[in-house]
């Protein structure tokens, strides 16, 4: 078996609610006790309401955030016990990441150059030759013609700012990169070409590729493997292909029977109110609230990860049947008398 890129292990994520004062005991549960495996090569997408902890996961699979308790191994080595000159090696060059947006993720004071060349200049890699050709390597890489290399960032469009950021993201052959909104920022004309772009550049370097989006229809373009989080929780792993009418989790077929355009005109599957805090989330099963098929048993226990098949799935005691048409699932969840909404 291959060993994983990266491997969360019960991996948890505390921080201190913001809205607090120092003294407050608040704390937000941006991600709970998330297991995930990325295999070389692959693609997995994250989706989710926001604050579901979609950013966190990401951050903490390339080491920029730590976790408060649990592990993360990156290529079979645990990140947060290695030496710390070790950690910023294999942050620093096995990993990047790119943001959302780029006019805030580069330094506009910086020609393009420069902001290529930092990367190369901070991990000594090769002569300072050597790294001007790296550079325009990296500028042909992305598309971007070299008569910008002495450019600001500021003179660039937005699709040429993003290019910029992820050939920044893969100057020193990364091999994971996680994509955070790479194109929310973007205007629409472009976002297309980006996608393509980063689909390309994933095809012909194997990388493996974390992409984040509020956008679903593009996440199950983009991946192999799509990721559903709830509060801070991955409720459910599901290959791409099976996601829409295969997805046992009443969640993550609640989500996607709510995108335009995924599957025939419906109306979406209907839940009951906001998302819970996360700071307060509701005990056992955090769907539960919101959730038609829920009972007693979901306030409970968290349930265990269920296989439903080959690299799929899903935590929930009371899970979508095997073949149930969303249709099906539309007029369940609207018969069915709204759950008790109080937690814990
Ligand atoms: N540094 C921080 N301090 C306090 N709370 C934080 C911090 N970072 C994130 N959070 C909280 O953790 C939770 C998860 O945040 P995260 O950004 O991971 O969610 P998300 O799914 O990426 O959201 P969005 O889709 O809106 O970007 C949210 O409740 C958020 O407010």
């Amino acid at each position: 078996m291959t060993t994983p890129i990266v491997e969360l292990r019960e991996t948890h994520v505390v921080h201190r609610a913001r809205s607090g004062t120092l003294l407050s005991r608040d704390r937000v549960y941006a991600l709970t006790g998330a297991n995930l495996s990325i295999a070389p090569g692959e693609t997995i997408g994250v989706v989710g309401e926001s604050g579901c902890g979609k950013s966190t996961l990401a951050k903490t699979l390339v080491g920029v955030q730590r976790p408060t308790s649990g592990t993360v191994s990156f290529q079979g080595h645990d990140l947060w016990t290695m030496n710390p000159a070790a950690r910023r090696t294999a942050i620093g060059t096995r990993t990047g990441m790119i943001f959302q947006d780029p006019s805030t993720a580069l330094n506009r004071r910086l020609s393009i150059r420069q902001i290529l060349r930092d990367p190369l200049d901070v991990h000594k890699r090769g002569s300072a030759r050597e790294r001007d050709s790296r550079v325009r390597e990296l500028m042909d890489l992305v598309g971007l013609p070299k008569v910008l290399a002495d450019g600001l960032p500021g003179q660039l469009s937005g699709g040429q700012r993003q290019r910029v950021a992820i050939a920044r993201a893969l100057a020193l052959e990364p091999d994971l990169v996680v994509a955070d909104e790479p194109t929310s920022a973007l205007d629409v004309s472009v976002r297309a070409q980006i996608l393509n772009l980063l689909l390309d550049l994933k095809e012909r370097l194997g990388l493996a590729l974390v992409f984040v989006s509020h956008d679903i229809q593009t996440v199950r373009r983009m991946s192999d493997r799509v990721v559903t989080m709830y509060l801070g929780r991955i409720v459910e792993e599901s290959p791409a292909a099976e996601i829409l009418d295969r997805a046992r989790h009443p969640y993550t077929r609640a989500l996607f029977s709510a995108t335009p355009g995924l599957l025939d005109p419906i109306d979406p599957i209907p839940l009951v109110g906001p998302v819970p805090s996360a700071t307060h989330p509701p005990s056992g099963c955090p769907f539960r609230t919101r959730c038609w098929k829920a009972d007693e048993v979901c306030a409970t226990a968290m349930p265990n990860p269920e296989p439903a098949g080959p690299a799929h799935t899903f935590r929930c005691h009371h899970p979508v049947g095997e073949g149930q048409s969303t249709h099906e699932l539309v007029t369940q969840a609207a018969a069915t008398a709204p759950p008790s909404r109080e937690h814990p």
